[in-house]
């Protein structure tokens, strides 16, 4: 089943004169207990599709299907009450809220989205390794706690699909291994997940690869 659907997805940025084309015609899916990969270039226009998935913008031309339904091109509340019930995300500039610890962050994610889940409180913050840092605030985290905190957040709500931005961008080789196994213990689990990356480790991992360049799919 396709829980995450891109159909011709267009995107332009003007700033003065000058016009960007980051996404040209971008079509792509994600199943269930599937990991894709979407790798190109700086400036391929990867943090852009990711943006118009979760429905954080609103692409210029195309659409995208979340579990079924039309996520684009409907209000900001309906598309965020979208979000919440349905995604998990993982941005570059994180997740977490600095005056909340990294627990208190956990819940408010599950209040947002009205699930709140004792169980899965508790088990996602032993799968990823935080139990003992569990009351700690983000900048009290090292660089490698905080992206697995900030992935035990995106989890939280037990989301139908992942979306993840560099989720290995910036920490040390073995906390990169604790993410490339939590994203196939999800797989295992039945979760969607969309990673953009430009670890060659992460990528491998994944089912298949989507190249992005000029905001262009150029294979799939
Ligand atoms: N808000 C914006 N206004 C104008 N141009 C933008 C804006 N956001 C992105 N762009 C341009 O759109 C193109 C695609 O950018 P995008 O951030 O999606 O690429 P990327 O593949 O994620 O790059 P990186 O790997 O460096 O993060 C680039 O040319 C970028 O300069």
């Amino acid at each position: 089943m396709n829980v995450l659907e891109a159909v011709d997805l267009y995107r332009f940025y003007h700033s003065g004169e000058e016009e960007t084309l980051a996404l040209r015609g971008v079509s792509l899916h994600v199943q269930t207990g599937e990991i894709v990969a979407v790798m190109g270039p700086s400036g391929s226009g990867k943090s852009t599709l990711l943006s118009c998935l979760a429905g954080l913008d609103e692409p210029d031309g195309g659409h995208v299907v979340l579990m079924g339904k039309r996520l684009t091109h409907k209000p900001e509340s309906v598309r965020a009450a979208m979000r919440a019930a349905e995604i998990g995300i993982l941005l570059q500039s994180r997740n977490l809220f600095e005056h909340l610890s990294v627990i208190e962050n956990m819940r408010l994610q599950m209040h947002l989205a009205r699930k709140f889940d004792r169980q899965r409180l508790d088990s996602l913050i032993d799968l990823v390794g935080l139990t003992h840092r569990r009351h700690a605030r983000p900048s009290q985290l090292s660089g490698g706690e905080a992206a697995r905190a900030g992935l035990a957040v995106a989890l939280s709500t037990n989301p139908h699909v992942l979306l993840a931005d560099e989720p290995t961008g910036e920490v040390d080789a073995e906390t990169e291994q604790d993410i490339v196994r939590l994203f196939t213990s999800l797989r295992q689990q039945g979760g969607a997940t969309l990673i953009v990356t430009h670890s060659d480790e992460l990528a491998a991992q994944a089912d298949r690869i989507v190249r992005l360049l000029d905001g262009r799919v150029i294979n799939g």
